[in-house]
């Protein structure tokens, strides 16, 4: 069924030494994942926009146990950013065994503005840099067998209101990520790619962003991050996180897509919505 078998358990030793970029570690989900992998003893590269937050996480990584930290600085709307952080892991590493893509733009959670302009920009910043991330990271990747772990969300298999844009940027890294999946095995290239397909989460800019139209609660970002890791190190195609929620509403759609459309918009707190 697959050319090479993924191992079936997941033990925190397997990301012992490893080399891990991460993007978007300098809060939420993201920040989460560097002290996981801090504790695990893998060796860290994070990115993101605010160097003095990169500075506190790469801090507490080191005193959680990381076998080494460090951070590069930049937006992710540069066009350079992507080489520069994959030739710091090539002249301090040597390599690179796992690329965790994380980061996102700022979109707020309101009906479709007409902004175009916003549009172009989430796509470059949340899609196209992956996929400049990804193709830095390839011949690295082949070499150390390693993995590309996609962070996207249900909103990017199911489309619910007031997140056209981000959800746009999250369906084309379903569809490039999962036709680039299918080449790697026709080449027989032992990369993996996990895509994880993430519900609502408790970082402070998701819930600031929804907490008035959403009444649900949101699922715990310190066991989310954790669960990340461990689909990319067990080579997991998907990850539906937190899973019964995640599975329900898959199979929901699969099945009655108009119905859970309507359930998704009686379920939202529309009066809240502000309109910008
Ligand atoms: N929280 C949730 O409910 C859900 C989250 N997800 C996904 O999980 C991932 C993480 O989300 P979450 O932790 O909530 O997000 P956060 O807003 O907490 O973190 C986003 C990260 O991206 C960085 N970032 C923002 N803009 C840029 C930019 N222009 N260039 C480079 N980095 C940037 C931020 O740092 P800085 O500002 O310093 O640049 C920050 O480190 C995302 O892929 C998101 O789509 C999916 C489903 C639900
Ligand atoms: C079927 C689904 C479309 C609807 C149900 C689940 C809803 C409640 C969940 C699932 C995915 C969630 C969003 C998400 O993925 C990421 C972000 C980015 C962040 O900056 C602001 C919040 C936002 C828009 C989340 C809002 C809440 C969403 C829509």
């Amino acid at each position: 069924f697959y050319f090479y078998s993924a191992p079936e358990n997941f033990s925190e030793e397997m990301l012992r030494g490893k080399r891990v970029i991460v993007t978007g570690a300098s809060s939420g989900i993201g920040e989460q994942m560097a002290y996981h992998l801090a504790h695990m003893e893998a060796h860290l590269l994070l990115t993101a926009r605010t160097e003095a937050k990169l500075q506190k996480v790469v801090e507490r990584c080191l005193e959680l146990g990381a076998a080494s930290a460090r951070y590069i600085s930049g937006s992710m709307d540069s066009p350079t950013l992507p080489q520069e952080l994959l030739r710091e892991a090539e002249n301090t590493w040597g390599g690179l065994d796992m690329l965790i893509l994380n980061h996102i733009g700022h979109s707020g959670f309101t009906y479709f503005s007409g902004d175009v302009g916003h549009v172009r920009k989430l796509m470059e910043i949340n899609f196209v840099s992956y996929v400049a991330l990804a193709t830095a990271a390839l011949p690295l990747l082949k070499e150390s067998e390693g993995s590309i772990v996609v962070v996207s969300s249900i909103a990017g298999r199911i489309a619910g209101p007031f997140t056209a844009p981000y959800s746009a940027t999250k369906f084309a890294l379903d569809g490039f990520f999962s036709s680039l999946r299918q080449e790697l095995i026709i080449d027989k290239v032992n990369v993996s790619i996990t895509l994880c397909i993430l519900g609502y989460i408790n970082t402070e800019s998701a819930v600031s962003a929804v907490s008035h139209v959403i009444p649900d609660t949101p699922a715990p970002k310190e066991e989310c991050a954790l669960e990340i890791i461990r689909a990319g190190a067990l080579r997991r195609r998907e990850l539906h996180y937190p899973p019964r929620a995640m599975g329900t509403m898959l199979l929901a759609h699969s099945i009655a897509p108009e119905l859970l459309d309507s359930l998704i918009r009686s379920s939202y707190r529309l009066e809240n919505v502000r309109r910008t």
